[in-house]
């Protein structure tokens, strides 16, 4: 294990088998210490040649076991690395919270953008029917006051008097920022189409993966989950994206053999903690989506969130996992947002 410390915030670790790690080029400086981060998630590994550490820089070496780093030469940058040997492997925490903001933040710059030039801003207007707590988590998270009936969203899912198919189809595919409308799900679906809108939470999920710097094209992606607004859509964008896609739901036999043959593995179940260590292949990277409220006395809630993978035992397997909560939630909102501000600037443009 190598970890690699440039701030309180920042906790970079790498778990590779043996060879070195190259710690990029004094080029890479150039963006400040966020660039530099960014670079780094993606330093080379090489197996015993330094060849692979393309502009110098640092190098630390990794013995074969993985338990022992040193580091081999001087390092040019600021603060200096520090390499904590660890026998356990810690896995890097995507922080969709960060993450999120960094969207909201650009989606803001836009927003005021359309204001000066256009003299308007996005509207979004919600239907929550009955007293869900996570609809009303979502909808107080997104936090937008309708300016006008630019586009909408219903809560789903729907009290059980309620037509799911009717309320969906009563919306318009212009306005459907939740990306549940056939016409909308069609176009994800069929090759050369464009869908206006793609559904929150799955196009969350891969916003997180690629501004992590994950690599999707040609990996394994294991899907447990295939709900229309969550696990198949997620599959059919994993696909989109040229990673070979794998489905797990609730009748496939022994699970756990498939998602341990995955490189990235999204969970969308509804089962507290059913993704166990042993499930995961070293090295993966785990996305999870689940919500899931377990009795805790000891917070004021008297429950707390979890996900559908046991973190802890998750953490110490994959290279990089997503928390709950703090990972795929608040990326759903900012997508909301997203398709609120790509639905407005379509309409302007009109
Ligand atoms: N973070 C966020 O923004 C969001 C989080 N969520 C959370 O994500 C989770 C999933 O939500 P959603 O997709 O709407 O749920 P659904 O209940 O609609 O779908 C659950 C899926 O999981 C499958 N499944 C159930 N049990 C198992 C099992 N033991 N093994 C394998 N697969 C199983 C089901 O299979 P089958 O099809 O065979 O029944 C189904 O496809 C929930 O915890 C929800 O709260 C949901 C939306 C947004
Ligand atoms: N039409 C429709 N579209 C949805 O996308 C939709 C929906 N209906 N109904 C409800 C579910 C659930 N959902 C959440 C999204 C973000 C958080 C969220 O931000 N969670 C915080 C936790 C907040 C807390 O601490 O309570 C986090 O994960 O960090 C929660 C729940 C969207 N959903």
């Amino acid at each position: 294990l190598v970890r690699a410390r440039f701030s309180k915030s920042t906790l970079i670790d790498r778990r590779i088998s043996r060879g070195y790690v190259g710690l990029g080029s004094a080029g890479l400086l150039r963006g400040g210490w966020r660039e530099l981060d960014e670079k780094l998630k993606r330093f080379s590994v090489g197996d015993n040649n330094r060849r692979n550490c393309h502009h110098g820089g640092s190098v630390l070496h990794v013995s074969a076991n993985a338990a022992r780093a040193r580091s081999e030469e001087e390092q040019f940058v600021r603060p200096p690395l520090v390499v904590v040997p660890s026998a356990e492997i810690t896995a890097e925490v995507i922080d969709g919270k960060r993450i999120a903001e960094d969207v909201r933040r650009e989606i803001a710059q836009e927003v005021m953008i359309m204001k000066e030039t256009r003299g308007q801003v996005p509207g979004l207007a919600v239907v929550l029917v009955g007293n869900r707590v996570d609809s009303a988590t979502y909808t107080s998270g997104a936090k937008r006051k309708p300016a006008q009936m630019l586009d909408s969203l219903r809560m789903l899912p729907l009290p059980e008097h309620m037509n799911e198919e009717k309320v969906i189809g009563a919306i318009s595919a212009e306005k459907d920022v939740d990306g549940f409308h056939p016409l909308n799900v069609g176009r994800l679906v069929l090759q050369g189409r464009t869908p206006l809108f793609v559904s929150c939470t799955p196009r969350g999920c891969i916003e997180l993966l690629l501004r992590s710097g994950v690599e999707i094209a040609g990996k394994h992606a294991v899907v447990i989950g295939r709900s229309n607004v969550v696990g198949m859509p997620a599959a059919i964008l994993l696909q989109a994206y040229n990673a070979t896609v794998t489905v797990v739901h609730s009748l496939t036999p022994n699970p756990a053999e498939i998602t341990k043959t995955a490189d990235i593995i999204i969970v969308a179940v509804g089962v507290a903690q059913l993704v166990r260590g042993d499930w995961i292949k070293p090295g993966a990277v785990v996305v999870d989506v689940g919500m899931n409220s377990l009795p805790d006395s000891t917070k004021k809630k008297g429950y707390r969130l979890v996900g559908d993978v046991c973190y802890p035992e998750a953490a110490k397997v994959a290279s990089k996992i997503t928390p709950v909560p703090g990972g795929v939630g608040p990326m759903t909102i900012a997508m909301l947002l997203q398709n609120t501000l790509d639905s407005a600037k379509r309409t302007l443009k009109s």
